[in-house]
């Protein structure tokens, strides 16, 4: 090679370098080539570089700063910015600089809002240290659930900082079947079917194709969740419940009896009393007449009212509205026989890709106890097998913790609380104080419609408005 130009190559690195350095007082960590892959170039701006290489060219003579003009022109077009087309007559001078920029997203899937600032990790000039900078990005956040290791996400941020926002559009974009448990009332989709929950029953002994002793011991979990009941209760409630559906024909064994119309808790409370005549010893008597106190509150005639048509539950877009019921108890075992319902389909119909969202709006209320953890989990392990995507909503991490770990994708808005704040800031910056302080203080920051989700194609953190 001609000295000349090598040493023009070697000069034109280190002055692309220094500028880079002075302008940013860290050095870039590594260049990203993968980031290539996942973008799509702007053909437009080839032709654009490639008029300044070729201007160059016949300026220079220089057949090597024609190739590095070249070189950048292919950069820029996959940065994607028209303004960096131009710099390409720098050949190798701007090499540095156009390879320390980060492309504008190829976007697949659904995309839901625009990115603002990208956490970039830098080598800072003493050894073995990083500085995390927050640096302006650009193109659209575009979520391809389909994609991901599972196809759970999770959704987190203090009230009235865009969760629901976010959960409407994704679910609006996906194309897909969802249904929504809307503790609150609080979604309005128009394409989806509304369900308010305290006109239309459920029975919570129906046994959606699941054996007596199964449900049994469902009903009888989410009744000790419900009433924080004891072992020994909790066993006195599941042997009763198991006598309910014999009482009615139902019986383990025999497959055929299962899709017999099953007790109500009516039936199991007129069970009790005629138990309660044959007893001879008070401690039985004493230990019927306390179940029999758990039963009457659960015999609300919000059970009575028909029963939410399973069809549609499965098939269509629907949002489950709960804001009407009566009380929390009677919310979490009907929130509870729902999904053993909507599990059971999903077993019953198999299937892979994501063919179906379920979103599950103040998660802790369903998770934080026994029985919604147990269905929580088993959505989780099991979802994506049957090409079901679960997004659990909540304003806190408390409860959801294991959920948080588990799902392949998070998304952020502010948050107030100190703890949250620490909480996610560790989970998402891992154990560098730096990244934890960078991601801390823009978790702060956040406005309304503002969050933080990692890219999955480049692992970055992002700050992403919704647009
Ligand atoms: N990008 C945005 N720009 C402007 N306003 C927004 C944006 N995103 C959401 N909002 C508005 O902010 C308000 C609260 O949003 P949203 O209901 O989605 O919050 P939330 O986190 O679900 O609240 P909660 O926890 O109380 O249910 C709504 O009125 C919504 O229209």
């Amino acid at each position: 090679m001609d000295p000349l130009i090598f040493s023009l190559y070697v000069g034109g690195t280190f002055l692309g370098s220094s500028i880079w350095y002075v302008v940013h007082r860290t050095i870039p960590e590594r260049i990203d080539f993968k980031r290539y892959i996942i973008t799509k170039p702007r053909v437009g701006l080839i032709p654009i570089g490639l008029a300044f290489a070729v201007t160059g060219y016949i300026l220079s003579g220089s057949i090597y700063l024609f190739l590095g003009s070249v070189l950048d022109s292919l950069i820029a077009a996959w940065i994607g910015r028209v303004y960096l087309a131009p710099i390409s007559s720098l050949s190798w001078i701007s090499l540095p600089y156009l390879l320390s920029q980060n492309p504008i997203r190829k976007g697949r899937g659904v995309c839901v809002g625009n990115i603002r600032r990208v956490l970039k990790r830098r080598r800072t000039s003493l050894p073995n240290t990083y500085r995390y900078e927050w640096i302006e990005g650009e193109g659209n956040l575009c979520i391809d659930l389909a994609e991901r290791k599972n196809y759970n996400s999770v959704v987190l941020g203090s009230s009235g900082t865009g969760k629901s926002t976010l959960v409407k559009k994704l679910m609006t974009s996906l194309g897909l079947p969802f249904i929504i448990f809307d503790l609150h009332g609080e979604y309005s989709i128009p394409s989806a079917n509304t369900i308010n929950l305290s006109e239309t029953g459920v029975n919570p002994l129906s046994l959606f194709g699941f054996s007596p002793r199964d449900r049994a011991l469902e009903v009888a979990i989410a009744l000790k969740s419900v009433f924080n009941l004891g072992h020994l209760q909790t066993m006195d409630f599941f042997s009763l419940l198991l006598e309910a559906y014999q009482d009615k024909g139902i019986y383990e064994e025999d497959q055929r009896t299962w899709s017999l119309p099953p007790p109500t808790f009516k039936d199991v409370i007129s069970l009790l009393q005629k138990k309660k005549k044959l007893s001879i010893r008070s401690e039985e008597m004493s230990r019927l007449e306390g179940l029999e106190t758990y039963l009457r509150f659960l015999d609300s005639s919000v059970f009575m009212r028909g029963e939410v048509d399973m069809d549609v539950l499965i098939k269509g877009s629907v949002i489950l509205d709960f804001s009407g019921l009566p009380s929390n108890e009677i919310k979490y075992i009907i929130m509870i026989t729902l999904l053993n319902g909507i599990m059971h389909n999903m077993y019953k119909l198999g299937g892979s890709g994501l063919r179906r969202m379920i979103v599950i709006d103040e998660a802790p209320f369903l998770v934080s106890r026994e029985a919604g953890e147990r269905i929580a989990e088993r959505f989780f392990a099991e979802g994506r097998k049957f090409g079901y995507g679960v997004v659990l909503v909540s304003q806190t991490k408390d409860g959801i913790e294991k959920a948080i770990n588990n799902s392949d994708s998070l998304f952020i808005f502010n948050m107030r609380d100190p703890r949250e704040l620490e909480y996610v800031s560790k989970l998402l910056g891992g154990s560098h104080p730096e990244a934890f302080k960078a991601i801390y203080e823009m978790l702060m920051q956040l406005n309304r419609g503002e969050l933080i989700t990692r890219d999955s194609d480049t692992d970055e953190l992002l700050m992403v408005s919704l647009n």
